[in-house]
């Protein structure tokens, strides 16, 4: 069992009437650490911040936070420092004293004097580029503006038990997003608590968590390290959540051949495996489990390349789409009558309609198409190392 003194959960549960927001979840947040939380919207993670913050009650499970079970505490005396979701700002109060509002609570006075008060939310609002805006009441803000006033508010708590953020970011315009992103990381790692970052786009999550945790219909899909998640997705569940665009995910059966194995789409079309990532499969699987086994065989977009149609061992496609992005293609062809999306460095000025070739040049990811979780992937041990790639920069 985990043991340190930072956020545990244990089996945590609630539910809504017949709706279980949260099933069964164990996590741990060490002291220092940021655990970014991700999943599609009414996952469950605004509840599982709620239930830590003492805003919801959970049904069965439990909550320990500095070393001590904190179920009997009520909100106020939990130190959590929280953003809303919903911002939930003082309408009558202007952005420094709402910012100010958690270091004034009656019985918790901050130690800080009135000069240092200002000069630390100052800092805060300036580092957030709202100083400017210090004087004026939310209404006379712009929703991005309230996230940052709100954001504020949770941030200069600098000694806050646990520090949750529920989608911070999500208002900001995409280059103050990519500032910001960096500069709050590095605030909260600064410290010694805990801090959870929530946030439905799966590749922030990856970009700020020390480790991330998937939540998916109100349980922990996958938790892990950035990279073990990117590199290794436990389910197809988790596969579409991550990337952008997502993994391509293809139905297919196995097929052993005269000792080869093959993947054959549901209209008769075969794929053209990468003979590493098959050796592994039957190296996990064993040959004979494989026989007409269903599985959903997951490949990256850029893990794809277009080439031309006359190379030898290539499938044949069709261009359907092609975005051009500066830097690379986003390129949507059809494969038998499945589609996928191609990130190519290299389009070759291909056009709709234009036949192609494509060839799988990364490690394919299988899982088995009942219940969606991962058999193998390429990444897996090979020859005692395991292969590393970057978890993409955003
Ligand atoms: N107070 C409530 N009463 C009833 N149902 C609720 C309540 N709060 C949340 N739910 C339900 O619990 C589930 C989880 O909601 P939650 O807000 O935690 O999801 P979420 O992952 O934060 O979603 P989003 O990304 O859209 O904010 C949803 O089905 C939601 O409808």
């Amino acid at each position: 069992m985990t043991d340190h003194n930072g956020l545990i959960l244990n089996e945590l549960s609630k539910t809504f009437g017949d709706n279980q927001a949260l099933n069964g979840i164990d996590l741990d947040v060490a002291p220092g650490e940021v655990v970014a939380v991700t999943g599609p919207s009414g996952a469950g993670k605004s509840t599982l911040c709620k239930c830590i913050a003492g805003l919801e009650r959970p049904d069965s499970g439990s909550v320990f936070l500095g070393g001590r079970e904190i179920a009997g505490d009520l909100p106020g005396g939990r130190g959590v420092a929280f953003l809303f979701e919903s911002y939930a700002l003082y309408p009558h109060k202007t952005v420094f004293e709402n910012a100010a509002s958690p270091l004034r609570v009656p019985g918790r006075s901050s130690s800080l004097s009135g000069a240092e008060l200002a000069d630390r939310i100052g800092r805060e609002l300036d580092k957030l580029a709202i100083g400017h805006l210090a004087d004026r009441l939310p209404s006379e803000l712009s929703g991005g503006q309230k996230q940052r006033a709100a954001l504020a508010r949770a941030l200069v708590q600098d000694n806050a038990a646990i520090t949750m953020l529920d989608e911070p970011i999500s208002h900001l315009d995409a280059k103050l997003r990519h500032r910001l992103r960096g500069e709050i990381k590095r605030e909260l790692m600064a410290r010694d608590a805990p801090a959870i970052w929530v946030t439905p786009d799966g590749l922030e999550a990856l970009s700020v968590g020390d480790r991330v945790a998937v939540l998916i219909g109100g349980k922990i899909a996958q938790f892990g390290t950035p990279r073990e998640i990117w590199e290794n997705p436990a389910s197809v569940e988790v596969a579409r959540l991550i990337g952008d665009p997502p993994m391509n995910l293809l139905s297919a059966r196995l097929q052993d051949r005269d000792g080869t194995v093959t993947a054959e789409l549901d209209d008769g079309m075969h794929l053209i495996l990468p003979p590493d990532s098959v050796e592994r499969l039957v190296a996990a699987s064993g040959k004979q489990s494989l026989q007409d086994g269903a599985v959903t065989i997951g490949v990256k977009p850029r893990d794809i390349r277009i080439i031309r149609l006359e190379d030898v061992g290539v499938m044949t496609s069709e261009v359907v789409s092609l975005e051009p992005f500066g830097k690379h293609s986003l390129v949507t062809l059809s494969l038998g009558k499945s589609f996928v999306r191609v990130k190519a460095r290299d389009d070759m000025g291909v056009r709709p309609g234009e036949r192609v070739g494509l060839r799988f040049t990364g490690p394919v990811t299988f899982f088995k198409a009942k219940t969606g979780s991962r058999i193998v992937t390429g990444w897996e041990e090979q020859g005692g190392e395991t292969e590393r790639r970057a978890v993409p920069a955003l």
